[in-house]
This record gives structure tokens, sequence and C-alpha cells, in this order.
């Protein structure tokens, strides 16, 4: 016999992943943010001695095809069928959730039980439900739950496998709308009878989606019905519409939720609370328009001083590890050639990879805490209207701002973007801001040239760099991957004190999965460079083909007013971009330490080279981590086209500051 189904459907965070947790005994991703479960999951559980399927569906706001996840959920019930539906419902905020039972309700579906759950927050926060009374209104089994607590568990495998075996009869209450709305309802009921579509789905839910215009809807039933009949419902539609003077859409999901507000007096009711809760107090402030954004810096401040004042010490350290071992190496292989590919190809190019490995580890790890906190979401509502203007959700500021520390890391963190859309932009821009690579870079170069004023040189460096990632972002999401904007809806969970065992785990598979799937780029890349630096004959003699790819490209550099030594610098840029500098001292064959360095480059450079070379160091390209990353992300064509659309903007950066610096006389 095959095994029964059971889907959990529900609004985000309601606790749907906790509840699987604790049905199946398994250990998926809990998250005190919206969005964590974005494919659904599968496991099993026993009860009475049958094996049931449960599906755990991403959290949704509706059943409106907005988005993939949206989607995933609807199709899933539609034509999934599974043998019990499992509607998870936060006791916390009914009267919204409800809106999500209701779709699915009108979707047809008899075996429908309500997960009600979070009860333990809904009592300390006065709210009284009878779940007996709820369930007599909805016509659907309802039990209480605290997931978290295991609470409600074994009612909840009993009333499952009743459902599945038909023990139980329900008759779900489904919306009335108003008696004109009920008449488009019928009518477009009436056109579609008759034909297939009445075997395979509930047609008033059709009807209701087709007044909603619903796309995919509007897709599937013209498949069955034809253009011309489809047209004529439109029209209808559109004529109801005007005799309201509102879009149908507003009107059903307004009446859709006075009913449910009607219904929620039958069986819930508030007590007076003793005093505000500690989320309400600590939001008084975190979303504060003012003192929010004061606590913002306050907190990402911190985070970069753990990150890097942990992070750097063990990079370094790692680092010399790594070149102990090539050294160690060295004497062991014979042959030259192997030894120089092994010790500086390859373990150079690893040992790259794994010395970012800590700050990557504790990026995600501060990241992970800020989340489970539930600090995120704060984060998203307060940067909504600023990053908005230029085509960004408010949560995109978070791998924005990780960018400044590393672009590795940030532009993994732009997961936590539910909009495919919204993610790609968030990736694409990343690599603008700069990362404290560049900061050795732009502070080094500002410190030789501009010493009485190096701190606001530096300053200009970044504004430049992130007003240019601003704009991309602007452009980017106006012109390259249009799209809807993302409905703006996050909800504000409760503050919660993180689970230390689920945060490292959680940072550890992170990280973990940026060696494995940027290592590859990483050491192709290295491989490359080891090989034109030391064919046909070594870096610093002027023959190397680095230096000569170098040559080649000094009629393109002589454009910002660069020569080929930039050309080959920016070339090992590409591996780490800190590489800009220390190439310098080998083309140079300046072994004297960063003094001397400074000294040499004063004699072959002004200051306003200095200044462009910083400026396209900074915006010329991803480092090959990055575009690892980027390509791991996403795909290798994303990845392409934002290290060409760099290249582009530092050319014409560097060009025209270039020739602004001549005409001012600098
Ligand atoms: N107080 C309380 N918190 C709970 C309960 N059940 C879950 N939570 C918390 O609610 C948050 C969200 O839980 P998840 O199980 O990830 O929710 P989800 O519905 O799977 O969320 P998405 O996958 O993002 O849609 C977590 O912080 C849980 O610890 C409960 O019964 N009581
Ligand atoms: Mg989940």
């Amino acid at each position: 016999m095959a095994m029964k189904v059971v889907a959990l459907a529900g609004n985000p965070n309601v606790g749907k992943t906790t509840v699987f947790n604790d049905l199946t005994g398994m250990r998926q991703h809990v998250g005190n943010w919206p969005g964590v479960t974005v494919e659904k999951k599968e496991g099993v559980f026993e009860y009475n001695g049958e094996k049931f399927l449960v599906v755990d569906l991403p959290g949704t706001y509706s059943l409106t095809a907005h988005s993939i996840d949206e989607l995933v959920a609807r199709n899933f019930l539609l034509n999934g069928n599974p043998d019990v539906v499992v509607n998870v419902v936060d006791a916390t905020s009914v009267l919204r959730n409800l809106l999500l039972t209701m779709e699915i309700l009108e979707m047809g579906l008899k075996n429908v039980i309500i997960a009600l759950n979070k009860i333990d927050l809904a009592e300390k926060k006065g709210i009284r439900i009878d779940p007996a009374k709820m369930s007599k209104a909805l016509g659907v089994p309802v039990v209480a739950m605290s997931a978290k607590e295991g609470i409600g568990v074994d009612e909840l495998k009993k009333r499952i496998y009743e459902m599945a075996h038909g023990l139980i009869k329900t008759e779900p209450v489904l919306p009335e709308y108003d008696p004109e709305v009920e008449r488009e309802i019928e009518h477009i009921t009436q056109c579609l009878r008759g034909t297939e579509l009445e075997s395979r789905y509930p047609l008033r839910w059709l009807a209701i989606k087709l007044l909603q215009r619903d796309d995919e809807v509007m897709k599937l039933v013209l498949r069955y019905i034809g253009e011309e009949k489809l047209k004529e419902i439109m029209t209808h539609i559109g004529e109801a519409e005007e005799r309201y003077g509102r879009a149908m859409d507003l009107i059903i999901a307004s009446q859709k939720y006075e009913f449910i507000d009607g219904l929620t007096h039958e069986f819930m009711h508030y007590t007076a609370k003793e005093g505000e809760s500690l989320t309400d107090q600590l939001d008084r402030v975190l979303i504060h328009p003012v003192y929010g954004f004061v606590v913002l810096a306050a907190v990402f401040y911190a985070v970069f001083k753990f990150v890097f004042a942990l992070g750097l010490p063990l990079q370094g350290w790692l680092g010399d590890l790594f070149d102990s071992f090539g050294q160690w190496l060295v004497p062991q292989i014979a042959n030259e050639t192997l030894r120089g590919l092994l010790v500086d190809g390859i373990i150079g190019g690893v040992g790259a990879v794994l010395s970012f490995f800590p700050l990557v580890f504790l990026l995600f790890f501060a990241l992970s805490i800020l989340e489970d906190i539930g600090y995120m979401a704060r984060v998203a509502v307060l940067m909504e209207g600023i990053m908005r203007k230029f085509g960004l959700p408010g949560k995109a500021v978070i791998p924005l701002i990780l960018g400044l520390g590393c672009n590795v890391p940030a532009v993994m963190a732009t997961r936590t973007l539910d909009d495919e859309r919204d993610r790609l932009v968030a990736m694409f821009v990343n690599p603008f801001i700069p990362c404290s690579a560049r900061l050795s870079v732009i502070s080094f170069l500002a410190g030789t040239f501009f010493s009485s004023n190096h701190a606001l040189v530096a300053l200009s460096v970044y504004l430049i760099a992130i007003t240019v990632a601003l704009l991309s972002a602007w452009l980017i999401s106006h012109f390259v991957v249009r799209g809807e904007e993302s409905p703006f809806v996050i909800e504000l969970p409760e503050y919660l004190i993180p689970s230390w065992k689920t945060v490292i785990l959680h940072s550890w598979e992170r990280s973990k999965e940026f060696v494995k799937k940027a290592g590859t780029v990483i050491l192709v890349g290295a491989i490359v460079i080891w090989y034109l630096s030391n064919y046909p004959v070594e870096i610093g003699t002027g023959r190397s083909y680095a230096e000569r790819l170098g040559q080649i490209f000094e009629p393109y550099m002589r454009l910002m007013g660069l020569d080929w030594k930039a050309a080959v610098s920016l070339l090992f840029g590409i591996i780490a971009k800190e590489n800009v500098i220390s190439t310098y001292s080998v083309i140079y064959g300046v072994s004297g330490g960063e003094a001397m360095l400074r000294e040499a480059m004063r004699h072959v450079m002004t200051p306003l080279q200095a200044y462009v070379l910083a400026v396209v160091t900074t915006l010329y390209i991803p480092c090959i981590a990055t575009i690892g990353a980027i390509k791991a992300e996403s795909n290798w064509k994303w990845a392409l086209f934002t290290t060409v659309y760099m290249i582009t903007v530092a050319s014409l950066a560097g060009i025209l500051i270039w020739h602004m610096g001549l005409a001012l006389g600098i």
C-alpha cells in the first residue's frame, strides 16, 4: 500500500518546520525569519503501525501566483493529491493566518486539519482561543499546539490518522461574499461548467481566481476553454469592476477579511494584557525611524569588530600554515615545474580559499545569531524605504554591509532574499562594495600620495564605489532583470534567545558550502596566474607572459593615465585584491619593505595617477573567490556578465577621473 501523504501548509514563520520536525523526528533548519523553507522537504512518521509521508511546504501568505514559493505550495495542494492537509496557523495572528486557510478551503479541500500553533505565545499575549469553538466555526478539526515544546504532537498524529482513513467528517466553512460578487462567481462557474475542467478542478475556486486575474489560472483555463471564451469572461469581469470602481482582487480580499473577522468573534477574545510585551518594548526603539538606525549602525559595527578582530589573525595564521607547508614541500620534490605548480599554484590557491574560511564562518555565525534573535526582520523594515529607491528590498542592505568585509560571504548572504530577481540584483552590485582587501590598497595609495588628507581621499573612493553600486542596482533592476516588485510583507517575529547548537551548525553548513563551491574556480585561477608569471621566464624580467600581457594593454591603460605595470598588478589583483600593491614590489624589484616601495612609487607616479589606480582597483572586477561565489549562487552567465560590467564601469570611471583631473590641472 502506498504511504498516505500529509502536506504542511501555512504562512511563513508560523512553525511549520518545527511541527514537521516534531512529527518526523528530523532536523530541518528552523529560523526565526520568514522564508526559511524555500523548497518542499519530506519526511516520514509512524502512527498505529502505519507510515505517513509528510511534506513541509514553503510558507506563503496566499495562494496567488506571485512567487515561486506560492506556486510550489499551491500546485502541491491542487495537483499533489495529499491525503491530509495540515494547515499550521499561528495563534498569535489568527486573523491574518485564516486568509490562507480560507483560500485552502476554497480550493474545495475537505481533508484539512488546523494545527493551531504557538498557543504558549498567544497566552502570554492575552489571546484566548477555544479550539473546540474554532473547530465548529470553521468546520474542520483544530489541534492546539506548542510545537516548540512538543505539545499537541500526539493529538495531531491521531487526527491525521483519522482524517486519512475517513474517520472524520468535515464541513469546511467557505467565505461568503456580497450578493453581487456571488453573482459574478456564479456566472463564471456556469461558463466553465461542462468543460473538462469540471472533473479536474474546483470550479468555484477557478472562478474566484479568474476574478482576481490570476495569471497562472488564466493560462490554465485558456487551455480548456479557448481564447474566445476566456476573453468573454475577462470582459465581463472588466465591466463588473467598472461598476464597482475597484479591482475585483481588492473587493474579494476585503470581503474575505470581513468574513474572517466576523468568524473569529465566535472563538477568540482578548484578555487584558499585563502591560506591553518585551518584543513590543524593544521594537519601539529598534524600528524607530531615528534610534533604529543608531542601533543598526552600532550592531553592524559590533559585527565587524567581532568578525575581523577574530578572523583576520586566524586568516593570517592559516595563510602562514600553508606557506610553511609549501616551504616544507619544496625540498621533497625534485622536478622544478611540478614543484612550482604544486607549491605556488595549487597550495597557494587552496591556501587562499581556506584562509578565507575563518572570516566566512565568523560572518555567518554573527548573521545566524542576528537572524535567530529576530533582528534581521527589523533591519529589513528600517531600510525598506531607502533601498526600494534603488530597486532593492530593505533586506538587501545586509549583504551590502557585509561586502565591506568580504564580498564572498556577502554574495552568499543574498540567500536571505526571497525573490530571485532581487537576489540577482543584490549579487550583481555586491562586488562594487570595497572589501577589506581593497581597503588595504586604498589606504596604501592614499597614505603614500596624499599624506596630509589621506582619510578624506580614502573616504572619497568609498563614496564613489557605493554610489556606483546603488546606481548599478537601479540600472539593472530597471533594464536587465525587470519584473514585478515583490510585495513587502514581512512579519516581525518575537525576539528569541538563539539556540547555540543551531547557530553553529547552520554557519558551519553555509561556510563549508562556500569552500566546496568557490574552491574550483579559485584553484583554476591560481594555476593560470602561476603559469603566466613563471613562463617563459620569471616575472620581474619584463618578459614573462604576465608582463607581456600587461604591455599589450598599455595603450588601453594610457587612456586613464596608467602604464603596463598597472595592468600587470590589476591582473594579479584578480586572485586577491591586496596583490595589486605587492605586485608592484615584484616588478620594481623592491625587497626592502613598505617604506621603500612607497618611495619608489612616488618617483614614477603622480597623485592623480595613484587616485585613478585606487578607484580602478576598487571597481574593476570581482576577485576570483567572488566570481566563484556568484557562479555558485546563480550561474556562469551571471558571473560573467557581472565581470564584464565591472570592467566597463571601472574603465569609464578611470578615464573620466584622469581627464577631469588633467582638465582641472591636478
Ligand atoms: N513560542 C513558540 N515558538 C515557536 C513554536 N513553534 C515554532 N516556534 C518558533 O517560530 C519560529 C519559526 O519556526 P519555523 O518552524 O522555522 O517556521 P516555518 O513556518 O517553517 O517558517 P518558514 O519555513 O520560514 O515558512 C522559530 O523561531 C521557532 O522556534 C511554538 O509553539 N511556540
Ligand atoms: Mg520552514
